[in-house]
């Protein structure tokens, strides 16, 4: 019997913003990983990135235009290096904890790209939250820079890029065969590297892909059955932050809909989850998405815990 296809997409809580906070929390999401292989599961990883993605933006370019003799790097080639370094810690995090178990597999990362419209919307308004939080002082010298920068209410202030949707995987066929020789694969990482096609050539955008919807994405190419979305909340919530806040435990695509035009879900982070997961059960038969924490990951699997998401 074929096995079952997980791809579980790690949000800030499961993967940590900077390198300590990373390490840590690898530690501890490898191990769930690894539970659902040792449980038979075929598992595709992928990451957020903004955080790193905007860190690593800036300093390769600060760094860059002050020092002669190095170079300032595209936000393309930034993502790029995120996937890099994010995914080298994950695949020898999973890897490490594979072999105290002493299950033998191999843990691969591989460099995503992303086809993306250059027609799409979201070019023309920079969303995407990337980076640390700025004081109003350091917006303005970023947008001086010509960078854009947005307020983030009681928090400071922070870039933006343009988000467009992902429309392909280009590197789909190797996901595939990874998948199929039952090995572990991280990938699409940060949403995957932008890129649009120029005859013969992908030529990277300056943008950031919001990593949910490349989960989604991924998770219907590679015909999963689950698609788990691990964040920093045990649900997703009806109301929201208001006294009458209420979690989900169970909906279909038609209550999900509901919800949304009821505006249940904040457009910059559980709208993208949920439109997400709708897209990759509408798009298959007898598909599951979760949305809830790493703490819940395993009780979700069961039904046990989570927003389980599920055509009727
Ligand atoms: N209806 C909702 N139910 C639960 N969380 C919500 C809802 N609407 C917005 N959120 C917010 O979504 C956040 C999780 O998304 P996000 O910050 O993008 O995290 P991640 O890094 O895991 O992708 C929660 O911490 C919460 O603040
Ligand atoms: N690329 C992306 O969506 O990253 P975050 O989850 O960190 O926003």
């Amino acid at each position: 019997m074929a096995k079952k296809r997980i791809v579980i997409a790690l949000g800030h809580h499961a993967l940590g913003t900077n390198l300590p906070e990373q390490k840590t929390a690898v530690a501890r999401t490898a191990k769930v990983i690894a539970d659902f292989i040792q449980s038979g599961w075929q598992v595709a990883v992928t990451h957020s990135n903004a955080p790193q993605v905007g860190m690593i933006h800036t300093a390769m370019n600060e760094f860059g235009k002050q020092h002669d003799g190095y170079t300032c790097a595209p936000m393309s080639v930034c993502s790029a290096m995120s996937q890099g370094y994010i995914g080298y810690d994950l695949q020898n995090g999973i890897r490490a904890e594979l072999m105290t178990r002493g299950i033998y597999k191999s843990v691969a990362t591989i460099l995503t790209q992303m086809m993306v419209n250059p027609y799409d919307e979201a070019f023309y308004t920079p969303m995407k939250p990337i980076g640390r939080f700025m004081s109003a002082e350091e917006a303005k010298e970023e947008e001086e820079k010509g960078n854009y920068v947005e307020e983030v209410p009681g928090k400071g202030f922070r870039r933006v890029v343009a988000s467009p949707k992902p429309v392909s995987i280009v590197e789909i066929d190797i996901i595939k065969a990874v998948m199929d020789a039952d090995q572990i694969v991280i990938a699409c990482g940060g949403g995957g590297i932008p890129v649009m096609e120029q005859g013969c050539y992908l030529k990277g955008a300056s943008a950031v892909i919001e990593k949910d919807r490349a989960a989604g994405l991924l998770a219907k190419e590679i015909d999963a059955d689950v698609l788990m979305i691990l964040t920093n909340v045990d649900n997703v919530t009806l109301n929201f932050g208001k006294p009458e806040a209420s979690p989900i435990g169970r909906m279909s695509i038609k209550e999900a809909v509901a919800y949304i035009e009821d505006n249940q879900f904040e457009s910059a982070s559980m709208l993208p989850k949920i439109e997400a997961s709708l897209d990759f059960i509408e798009h298959g038969r007898n598909r599951k998405a979760i949305i809830t924490s790493l703490e819940k990951a395993e009780e979700s699997l069961d039904d046990k815990a989570g927003t389980i998401i599920t055509e009727a």
